[in-house]
């Protein structure tokens, strides 16, 4: 597997917060990687700047050039528009000529199964809808990575199937995912590697099994007592 990026002593500062401290991360093509960790641990000042939306106050993020990324963000936004448009004005934005644009995106539509809804006003769609409607958008921009803040957080258990449904097809046709979660149980479900944070640190970093099953032992004492909290 080839390498997406490589994180080398990343901190972030806002103001006097110390988002991230000291982060060493590196993430291979094809991986699925789950981001946990308390409400502030830094998971999603750290996707921002896994996706370059964030710049580092000290250390390196070296990214794959060759290798596009798109971000669903927690709270995804649509413009009055109809949902098409909401998913063609991202091309559209990026070069993509109008009436081609709109293909793309019709076809963006119908890969999460939304083509039925493409004339809607986006603002009167559900929940559930939006959220397939900001994967839409991201996966008609053709990425190898999709980063994900806590995609299914305030979903029901059907459109929370649904959207996890679509993860694990992007993951299968090759897309890497890198996601925060919430919930351990998808977390399980998706990932093949954890990483927890705490307080701005990586304080374990380890595939899914061995994360889940420990034990973690004395460095991630931490993750263990989080992990039992959640599940607990
Ligand atoms: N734009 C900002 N300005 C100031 N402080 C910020 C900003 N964004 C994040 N922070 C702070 O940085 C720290 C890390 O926040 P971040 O949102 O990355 O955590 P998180 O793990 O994603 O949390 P959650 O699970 O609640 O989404 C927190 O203390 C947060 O208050």
């Amino acid at each position: 597997m080839s390498g997406w990026v490589q994180l080398q002593g990343v901190d972030l500062h806002f103001g006097a917060v110390h988002a991230l401290r000291g982060i060493d991360l590196r993430i291979a093509a094809g991986e699925r990687v789950g981001l946990i960790g308390a409400n502030g641990s830094g998971k999603s000042t750290l996707l921002r700047v896994l996706d370059g939306l964030l710049k580092p106050g000290a250390g390196s993020v070296v990214r794959d050039g060759a290798m596009r990324q798109a971000m669903v963000f927690q709270r995804p936004f649509a413009l009055r528009m109809t949902a098409l448009s909401n998913v063609a004005l991202a091309l559209w934005l990026r070069g993509v000529r109008w009436r081609d644009a709109k293909e793309r995106a019709l076809l963006a539509l119908g890969r999460v199964g939304l083509a039925a809804i493409a004339l809607r006003n986006a603002r009167t769609l559900s929940g559930g809808q939006l959220q397939r409607l900001a994967l839409a958008r991201a996966w008609a921009l053709g990425p190898h990575v999709l980063l994900l803040d806590e995609p299914t957080a305030s979903l029901d258990p059907h459109a929370k199937r649904e959207v996890e449904a679509l993860m694990e097809e992007f993951a299968e046709s090759g897309m890497t995912l890198v996601f925060a979660s919430h919930n351990l149980g998808q977390v399980k479900r998706l990932a093949t590697r954890v990483v927890y944070m705490e307080q701005g640190r990586i304080l374990a970093d380890l595939p899914v099994r061995a994360f889940f099953d420990g034990p973690l032992g004395e460095t991630s004492r931490e993750a263990e007592l989080f992990v039992k909290g959640e599940l607990g």
